[in-house]
């Protein structure tokens, strides 16, 4: 059996924050604001994750009111939410994810999230794709007030 999953995630970017985004730090004047260290990627990853399994969204495994998560490593909770995907019997069969970003240029970085990704979900990088794309300056993402992320992810039942 395949189980598919979506998700979408937004962040604002703000000064005095570094900017971390699939489990990489980018070298930027802003970063992402967030409860946690708001990679907005993994929370979009999270969720497509969690979404495929049927079991809600982030917010409602890791609440932003709780102190527990204030600062929270990202990479954390997308690897606490693979082990219980895992305890339920599935494996990865791929991912796609998008960041929706005018800037920083996320094409030097690209290659190491998707073997940061690999890592966190166990499996190869070539099951993993992340690509990047601008808004043409349009909207809040255009206008470098925020930065977007999509992602779809492929379950199938293996136990
Ligand atoms: N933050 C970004 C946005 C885009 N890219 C790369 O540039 C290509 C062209 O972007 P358009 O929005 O003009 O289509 C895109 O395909 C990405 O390869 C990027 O690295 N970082
Ligand atoms: C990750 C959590 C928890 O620290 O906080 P944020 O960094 O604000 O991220 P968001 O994408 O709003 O969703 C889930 C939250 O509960």
């Amino acid at each position: 059996m395949f189980r598919i999953g979506q998700g979408f995630d937004v962040h604002q970017l703000t000064e005095g924050r570094p900017l971390i985004i699939g489990g990489i730090e980018i070298p930027h004047e802003k970063g992402l604001l967030g409860h946690s260290d708001a990679d907005v990627l993994l929370h979009t990853i999270t969720d497509a994750c969690l979404g495929a399994v049927g079991e809600g969204d982030i917010g409602r495994h890791f609440p932003d009111t709780d102190p527990a998560f204030k600062d929270a490593d990202s990479a954390k909770l997308l690897v606490h939410i693979w082990q219980m995907i895992k305890e339920k019997g599935y494996s990865l069969v791929n991912a796609d994810c998008t960041i929706i970003a005018q800037k920083p240029k996320m094409a030097p970085y690209i290659e190491q999230m998707k073997v940061r990704i690999a890592e966190l979900l166990e499996c190869d990088p070539g099951q993993i794709n992340v690509k990047a794309t601008t808004t043409e300056k349009l909207g809040f993402t255009g206008r470098g007030e925020g930065i977007a992320a999509q992602a779809v992810v492929l379950l199938q039942k293996v136990k």
